[in-house]
């Protein structure tokens, strides 16, 4: 029998398969044997919060792409309510563009083909644009931050600053200031009114250094992009903030946009959600196409986001997500090679969690805290137990219906961007 994970029993009445996609196949034992069998599919007419987690290599990245392409190929009338989005950290998730011709044996078992998402759509910092260009990556738009919708303690951690130093305390005041005067402003508005400060030359310098620094990131234009123009109905819209990595304190940066731009979708679904409940209210409104989509966003090494040891400029907005981001409809799909490093939060409050294998013991703890509610086994015991050592295996722990299952991930339609790069440069797939 199929099984829907994140589904109320209510809701399978009510709405069989419709408002889920495949997600994969269930791992049956008889005997000595595993093999596959029930279709496992994911309930995407609800928010969640979906942790996936897995040592290096076995399927992390793949597993979140493979659950957004199934979400890209969803029928038209959910597409269009919808919109993902892909916080690209590590810069693997744009070759979505072109079809999984390297798995096409594999797909063919699964009754699957090769395929392109043709309404995936790649965004990039405005300033690195060239960049991209330079090595003819495809590119469909381009995105940027408005400094003046920065705080002053977001500044002070995207700059990687102790926030009870002076230093932290100045810039936190020059912001208040520019915040308090101005409507508006640009980086170099900033760095003029630091300059026209009575303060120590030596703190002056260093803070207008900061700046200068912020400057050069390509991340901060006047314009400033509005939620709407990232969130494409029906997209699965991939914002790649990988080349941050070169900039010292790169995570910063990365964690920057994350967490301004998670703010403004929180803000604005908070909004659009009273609008559509009146629209569900007035019987002579039309309830087909929401305004603002119902929003999946994703974030892959997320424990770099969201640690539970440190604060990021991305940990205050990510947590209120987890916290009450079903309210206004956002799903939020974290994955991390080190479970045991993520913020208690997403450990407490994720209702499916989809793990692959994990060795380290302080990630299998971590994991443990969950399991407890499904089974009295550790999750170790439970994975050698039910799941063969295959690329792509995973558990899912489902909290809805309290279950475990043990099963295989769909192989990707898409090409798979994540691959480590081999010595050996050879098609293989095409016996070359
Ligand atoms: N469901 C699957 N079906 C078939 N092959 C898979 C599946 N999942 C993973 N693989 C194979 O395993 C490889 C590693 O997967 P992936 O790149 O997602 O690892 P990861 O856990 O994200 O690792 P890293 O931590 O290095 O990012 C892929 O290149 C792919 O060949």
């Amino acid at each position: 029998m199929d099984i829907i994970v994140g589904r109320s029993i209510d809701d399978l009445e009510k709405y069989k398969y419709s408002g889920s996609i495949f997600i994969g196949k269930q791992y049956i034992k008889m005997e000595n044997a595993t093999s596959l069998s029930n279709n496992i599919y994911l309930d995407v007419n609800n928010p969640h919060l979906i942790l996936i987690a897995g040592k290096r290599g076995q399927g992390k990245s793949y597993t979140l792409a493979s659950i957004f392409e199934s979400l890209a190929t969803m029928e038209e009338d959910l597409l269009n309510n919808f919109s993902g989005l892909i916080f690209d950290t590590m810069g693997i998730f744009w070759t979505m563009k072109f079809p999984n011709y390297r798995d096409a044996e594999a797909l063919e078992r699964w009754g699957l083909k090769p395929q392109a998402i043709k309404n995936s759509r790649i965004l990039v910092p405005e300033g690195l644009s060239d960049k991209y260009r330079d090595i003819d990556m495809p590119i469909d738009d381009r995105f940027s931050l408005n400094p003046s919708d920065l705080s002053g303690i977001e500044w002070v951690l995207s700059f990687n600053l102790d926030p009870s130093s002076q230093l932290s305390l100045y810039i936190q005041r020059i912001i208040k200031k520019m915040q308090e005067n101005n409507n508006r402003y640009t980086i170099e508005d900033i760095i003029n009114y630091i300059e026209k400060l009575n303060i120590d030359n030596r703190i002056k310098n260093s803070i207008i250094t900061y700046f200068d620094s912020a400057n050069s990131w390509g991340l901060f234009s006047d314009k400033g992009y509005t939620t709407k123009d990232l969130l494409k109905p029906g997209y699965i819209n991939i914002l790649d903030i990988s080349l941050f990595t070169a900039i010292t304190g790169g995570w910063s940066i990365k964690n920057l946009v994350i967490g301004l731009i998670a703010k403004k979708i929180f803000y604005e679904r908070l909004l659009y959600r009273k609008k559509e409940e009146l629209d569900e209210i007035y019987i002579s409104r039309d309830m087909n196409n929401r305004e603002f989509p119902l929003v999946w966003l994703a974030i892959d090494e997320a424990h770099e986001s969201i640690p539970n040891d440190s604060i990021t400029p991305a940990t205050e907005s990510l947590i209120q997500i987890i916290r009450e981001g079903r309210q206004p409809g956002i799903t939020l799909v974290l994955a991390t090679q080190q479970p045991g490093k993520m913020h208690t939060d997403v450990i407490t409050q994720s209702d499916i969690v989809i793990s692959h294998r994990v060795t380290a013991e302080r990630d299998l703890n971590s994991l443990n805290e969950i399991m407890k509610n499904f089974s009295a086994q550790d999750i170790d015991i439970y994975m050698n137990e039910n799941l063969p050592k295959k690329k792509g295996a995973a558990l899912i722990l489902d909290d809805k219906s309290e279950k475990i299952y043990a099963m295989q991930i769909k192989p990707r339609i898409s090409w798979h961007g994540g691959a480590d790069p081999t010595l050996i440069r050879k098609r293989l797939w095409l016996n070359q």
